[in-house]
């Protein structure tokens, strides 16, 4: 790997006439932790999904932690890489317990299989939960949670297997202020750990970005306004651009607020 963890170039996703992504470029070194912003259907998950390796551009060049899509396995490439979104929820079946979805992703399964985990996968899960602070759910049957719960389930979920790229759609939509600020300091805690992985996140919200975040990705209409570290994207102009509306632009410390004017 030449330090980059993600490097797209010129991806374009098609469907029909419609252009969910148009010839993007964009490039994530080791280490580094971003954010995606921009309004609904800018392709925002498009991307996510291409960085995951689950989307295959129409066109363009898409290299994840060393490989480029469409020549490597992306069956060995997908475990290195962890992924939380609406999408993982979905697929979740009814009766599965929180431990076992955790669990499994260390088999790259989602879900009980038959397989008898050992014990250490067990506490690793068990650990992570209590890292999300979802510990005591362990035993619940996931669909029986709220909105907040489930949310950290899958974060700890898609940490299970060690991944070196880890990419989160959405992690804090659908949370009160509480459940989104607790979050939110979590997912700082985790961008200030040298040993975490190079971390992507979807957002609609820049008061959803978290402390310790180094750059950003603004998106519209399937094209790329602006990339690069926050203090450069995080302009009144950008993101009124992004947004279609104008909008003043706040920062305290590494924390961003945003309102129209
Ligand atoms: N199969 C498809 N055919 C046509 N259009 C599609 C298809 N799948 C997605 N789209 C459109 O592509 C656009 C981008 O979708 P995407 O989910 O990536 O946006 P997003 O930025 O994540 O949106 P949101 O913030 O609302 O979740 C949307 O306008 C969506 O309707």
């Amino acid at each position: 790997m030449d330090g980059r963890v993600l490097g797209l170039n010129g991806v374009t996703v098609r469907r029909g006439s419609a252009h969910l992504l148009n010839s993007v470029d964009w490039s994530v070194a080791e280490g580094e932790r971003w954010v995606i912003l921009g309004p609904n259907g800018a392709g925002k998950t498009t991307l996510l999904n291409v960085a995951a390796s689950q989307l295959f551009p129409t066109t363009g060049q898409v290299d994840i932690l060393g490989e480029r899509l469409g020549r490597v396995d992306v069956f060995e490439l997908r475990p290195l890489i962890g992924y939380a979104g609406a999408s993982v929820a979905g697929r979740i079946e009814p009766g599965t317990t929180v431990l076992d979805i955790v669990v499994s992703a260390a088999y790259g399964y989602l879900g009980r299989f038959r397989e008898e985990y050992g014990n250490p996968d067990y506490g690793r899960a068990r650990a992570l939960l209590g890292h999300w602070g979802v510990a005591e759910f362990a035993d619940r049957r996931f669909h029986t949670l709220s909105e907040g719960e489930r949310k950290r389930v899958l974060i700890a979920r898609a940490l299970m297997a060690d991944p070196e790229l880890l990419l989160l759609d959405e992690p804090a939509a659908g949370l009160d202020v509480g459940g989104r600020e607790d979050l939110v300091r979590r997912l700082g805690n985790l961008a200030r750990n040298e040993d975490a992985p190079s971390l992507v996140i979807v957002s609609h919200h820049v008061e959803e970005i978290p402390e310790g975040f180094t750059h950003g990705l603004l998106l519209r209409e399937g094209g790329v306004v602006a990339a690069g570290p926050l203090d450069e994207v995080m302009t009144a102009d950008v993101l009124s651009e992004t947004f279609g509306l104008p909008l003043k632009v706040e920062r305290d410390g590494d924390r961003w607020s945003a309102r129209a004017v």
